[in-house]
C-alpha cells in the first residue's frame, strides 16, 4: 500500500492491510500515528508545515520499518549493546517499531492516544532478547500528546520476576527546510560517541552547534539538555525537551546515505535531523521486578527571533 502523509484524513484511521491510523486533531494542531510500531507519523501545529518528517511517499510493510516518523526503538538500540560491548541483534532498533501495539481505546481521544505492547503478547524468540535473561517480562506503554506541543512518553515496566535491562530511544525525525542550513544548539562542551568511525571515538562538541553537510552525522551526546533546531530556510526553531533521556543522538546521513533511504527519492534526505532521546549502550536501562522507568521527548516550535 503506497500512501502519501498529506493526504491521510480522518475518515482513514481505518485502512487496509490490517493498519490502522489513528488522527488526533484539536485546536492546537493535528498528528497521525499508527498502531503498527505505535509510530507516529505526522504533527504539526495549527497553521505551521510538518514538524515531523516521512519520506513523500512510503509504505506499510509486514516486518520493515515505516520510514521517517518517530520510530520506538526498543528494546535494543541500532544492533544492540550488552554487557559493555555492542551485538549484532536484528532487527535494527528492536523489534517494537514492526509490531502491532494494541490501543487503549479508553485513553483515545482528539489530543491523545496511548499504546501497550506486553510481552505476554510476543512470539517465542522475541523475549527473551537477552540470552542471560531468559525470564524477562514486561510491559511497556507508549503515550502521544499532540496539540500545540508534542509529548512522546514509554513507560517501561518489569513484570517478571527477575531484572531486566534494556536500550530504548525515541527517534524523532524533525523536518527541517534544508538539514544543510539548519543548527542544532544547546550541545557545547558535552562528549559524544562518534558512530561515523570505527570504534565509536569519544569527542567534545566545541562549537556552539552541531552543523550538518554531504557528510554523515551520527553521534549518541551524554547530555540530557533542552535543544534548539534552527531553521533558517522555514524561520522557525524546534524546541526540544526530554526526561529520563541521558544521551541524545543526532543524526543525518549525509548525502549518500540519504540517498540510498528506503521510499526517500534523491535529495529528500536533506529535509529532516534526527534528534533522538535515548538511553543505550552504557547507558542502558536496568529494573528490578516491578519498577519501571519513562523516557520522554516534547517538542514546540517557534518563531526564529
Ligand atoms: O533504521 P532507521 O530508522 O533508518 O534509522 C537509522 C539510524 O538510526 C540512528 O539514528 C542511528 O544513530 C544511525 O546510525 C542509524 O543509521
Amino acid at each position: 500500500m503506497v500512501k502519501n502523509i498529506a493526504y491521510a484524513t480522518e475518515e482513514e484511521t481505518l485502512m487496509g492491510n490490517g493498519v490502522n491510523l489513528r488522527t488526533l486533531t484539536n485546536d492546537g494542531g493535528s498528528a497521525v500515528i499508527s498502531d503498527y510500531g505505535a509510530h507516529l507519523l505526522r504533527w504539526a501545529p495549527a497553521g505551521q508545515p510538518d514538524v515531523i518528517w516521512t519520506p513523500r511517499t512510503w509504505h506499510f510493510e509486514a516486518g520493515q520499518p515505516v520510514g521517517g516518523g518517530v520510530p520506538v526503538c526498543f528494546p535494543w538500540f541500532g544492533p544492540g549493546f550488552v554487557h559493555g560491548g555492542q551485538t549484532a541483534k536484528r532487527p535494527i532498533h528492536g523489534f517494537a517499531r514492526l509490531r502491532q501495539w494494541a490501543l487503549d481505546e479508553g485513553a483515545f481521544t482528539s489530543a491523545r492516544v496511548r499504546y501497550v505492547l506486553d510481552s505476554e503478547r510476543l512470539t517465542t524468540g522475541e523475549v527473551p532478547w537477552i540470552e542471560d535473561e531468559p525470564n524477562v517480562r514486561f510491559h511497556a506503554a507508549y503515550e502521544v500528546c499532540a496539540s500545540d506541543t508534542l509529548t512522546m512518553t514509554l513507560t517501561v515496566t518489569n513484570t517478571g520476576g527477575e531484572p531486566m535491562s534494556y536500550e530504548a530511544a525515541l527517534h524523532s525525525y524533525l523536518h527541517v527546510g534544508d538539514v544543510l542550513g539548519a543548527r542544532l544548539v544547546g550541545l557545547r562542551g558535552a562528549t559524544y560517541l562518534d558512530a561515523t568511525e570505527a570504534g565509536f571515538p569519544p569527542k567534545l562538541q566545541e562549537q556552539p552547534s552541531v552543523m550538518f553537510g554531504d557528510q554523515p552525522v551520527d553521534r549518541v551526546y551524554y547530555s540530557d539538555a533542552a535543544l534548539e533546531l534552527q531553521d533558517h530556510v522555514l524561520g522557525r526553531v524546534i524546541r526540544i525537551g526530554k526526561t529520563g533521556s541521558p544521551q541524545t543522538v543526532v543524526w543525518n546521513p549525509g548525502e549518500q546515505g540519504g540517498n540510498a533511504i528506503a521510499h526517500a527519492k534523491t535529495g529528500e534526505w536533506r529535509g529532516f535531523v534526527a534528534v533522538e532521546a535515548a538511553a543505550c549502550r552504557d547507558r542502558i536501562v536496568a529494573l528490578s521486578p516491578g519498577e519501571s522507568y519513562m523516557l520522554s521527548q516534547s517538542i514546540a516550535v517557534m518563531p526564529l527571533g
